[in-house]
């Protein structure tokens, strides 16, 4: 038989298969799309009775999400002022609602049940894993109760020295921009890698090669294509971005990135195989503070109306005030390391994820804040002043490094730090995934459907009329008097977000903040032509300025020169 008749005697029997194949997906692909509406039903009548703006069919409303990271806030921001305080959005299937009571807030962030992330978080796992920011469950529990105690106030203090002579350092550096307008995001990273790399991780940065410079700008490219995955949908499935040019460099920019976590465990590990404990870089003797330290009571761990930037009222696993024994006060990466010599609770895999997830949540957010907060001194030259008596005051012309008592004098530079969380909240949003539904506390008829994602907007619930009066944009750090802050709903100012997933940094960040931002204006006072109007914001994972943090330093007197 000839190949010919071979193929044409074929056909039929292929032909046959192909209908048949046909005729069974026709019926199983309305089967399954018949069981999707079936299973979503709940959701989308529940959703039906929360308001929210009118979408496309199938898209539903994600065309709203597009434009600039700067466009894309605004049209969120002002589309929040359309709707009441509980907003639906459907963005193709996904159902997202977001919260700004902070009644609704507190019942989500207060659970220990709805502390699922949003699948949105998965973008970061090739970069952070598993670790405390992504992970849920069991594993999240263990990894939280190990981590959190080793940003307890007693470990906090042995920092300070390290804290003092990094933030002088910064002063150094910042010394060659004198007069000129320059971006200070740029030195505030580079300031808040190194610190946690002497502080959290122990080690000396002069020991590792590669800048916290270049990490920070890793992490930043980074951060860009993680926001482009949330806001662009044709980049959201792996499958479509794999194939990017896009994927390629991000793979490079984890690279740079991961070379530093693994040369800082190397270090740490080897340094405790030789019985060295605790951080290895040097502090000057003169930077010392212990012959500056006077007595301070160890519990005095809430000051006025706040405790470390959130409500006294509030408390979570960081307010332990019992005395923890002397095994548990150990920094960070000393006790990661230690406790993975058993390999039951931690193993080496995981170490990693925990090292990058601190060293991206220990530095961004706090690059954000200190940038911010040097922008609104310079729009605000008055409250600058007021700070700057208050610093006066403390140090009285000396150029003694800052003490942990000091810091507990600099209320009003608290106050003016907590306003700047207030009105540009680096983490500006928080989401959650539901697992059960939610009945809300401002409206009992809206109930949040499982499934659904919440996101709590941090920055629309800080600028609420109700609770921050008809002036709630106006930068005021009297708004944290302690008469003003009592009277407020605990829910209502959670930069560092609140209950069991609370930030395990707040603490850490707002002592550090507290000496890197007095030792900078010890020596410099913040200009600007700029006023606050003139921000252009970007939500992009944190939130920051999309015109760059412009300022300028004009030196003071008496010049305030230490070495570092
Ligand atoms: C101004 C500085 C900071 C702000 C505004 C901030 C804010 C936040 C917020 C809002 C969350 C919750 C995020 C979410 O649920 O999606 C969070 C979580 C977290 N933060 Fe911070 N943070 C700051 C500094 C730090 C620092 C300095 C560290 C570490 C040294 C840190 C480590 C973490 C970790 C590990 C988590 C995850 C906690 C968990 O899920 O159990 N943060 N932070």
């Amino acid at each position: 038989m000839s190949t010919a008749t071979l193929s044409s005697a074929a056909a039929p029997g292929l032909l046959t298969s192909t209908n048949l194949f046909l005729f069974l997906l026709a019926p199983a692909l309305a089967l399954l799309y018949v069981y999707w509406k079936v299973s979503r039903k709940h959701m989308v009548e529940l959703a039906e009775r929360i308001p929210g703006p009118s979408g496309l069919p199938i898209l539903g409303n994600a065309l709203e999400f597009i434009g600039t990271p700067n466009q894309i806030f605004n049209t969120i921001y002002q589309k929040s002022f359309e709707f009441g305080r509980t907003i639906k959005v459907w963005v193709g299937p996904r159902l997202l609602i977001f919260l700004t009571d902070p009644r609704d807030v507190e019942i989500i962030l207060s659970s220990h049940v709805h502390i699922d992330k949003s699948p949105e978080y998965r973008f970061f796992k090739p970069w952070l894993g598993d670790g405390l920011l992504i992970s849920t469950g069991q594993k999240w529990r263990a990894h939280r109760k190990l981590i959190a105690p080793t940003f307890h106030l007693n470990v906090l203090k042995s920092f300070i020295d390290l804290f003092n002579k990094n933030s002088i350092e910064t002063v150094n550096k910042l010394e060659k921009e004198l007069g000129k307008e320059f971006d200070c995001h740029d030195y505030m990273s580079e300031a808040t890698v190194e610190i946690l790399l002497e502080t959290a991780m122990g080690v000396s940065k002069k020991t590792q090669d590669q800048s916290g410079y270049d990490y920070a700008m890793a992490v930043m490219k980074l951060c860009d294509i993680l926001h482009l995955r949330h806001t662009k949908l044709w980049f959201r499935p792996d499958i479509i971005f794999n194939l990017t040019s896009t994927a390629k460099y991000q793979e490079k920019l984890i690279n740079v990135i991961h070379s530093l976590t693994r040369k800082v465990i190397q270090k740490k590990k080897a340094d405790f195989e030789k019985g060295i404990r605790g951080s290895t870089a040097e502090v000057p003797e003169e930077l010392k503070t212990q012959k500056y330290e006077t007595a301070v009571p160890t519990k005095t761990t809430t000051l006025e109306g706040t405790s470390y930037g959130q409500s006294v009222g509030l408390k979570d696993d960081l307010d332990v005030d019992d005395d923890i024994g002397e095994k548990k006060r150990m920094a960070f990466l000393d006790l990661m390391i230690e406790a993975s010599q058993n390999g039951v609770v931690i193993n080496d895999e995981e170490i990693k994820e925990q090292v990058d997830t601190i060293m991206f949540e220990g530095h961004d957010t706090t690059a954000a804040g200190s940038s911010f907060f040097l922008c609104q001194m310079a729009a605000h030259p008055e409250i600058q002043e007021k700070v700057l008596q208050e610093i006066d005051e403390i140090f009285q012309g000396s150029d003694r490094p800052a003490t942990f008592a000091d810091t507990l004098e600099m209320k009003y530079l608290e106050r003016c730090l907590l306003e700047t969380l207030r009105l540009f909240p680096p983490v500006p949003i928080i989401a959650r995934q539901l697992q059960q539904d939610v009945k809300l506390a401002s409206n009992p008829s809206y109930v949040l459907p499982s499934g659904a994602t919440i996101i709590i907007g941090t920055f629309k619930v800080h600028r609420l009329e109700e609770i921050y009066g008809p002036n709630a944009d106006k930068f005021d750090p009297d708004n944290f008097l302690p008469e003003r802050a009592a009277n407020r709903h605990y829910y209502s100012f959670i930069p560092f977000s609140a209950g069991p997933r609370s930030c395990v940094g707040r603490k850490y960040a707002m002592l550090k903040l507290k000496i890197l931002l007095s030792t900078i204006l010890r020596n410099y006072k913040i200009k600007s032509n700029l006023k606050e109007s003139d921000y252009k914001l970007q939500g992009d994972i944190i939130l920051k300025r999309a015109d760059g943090f412009k300022i300028m330093l004009e030196k003071r007197k008496p010049i305030v020169s230490v070495k570092a």
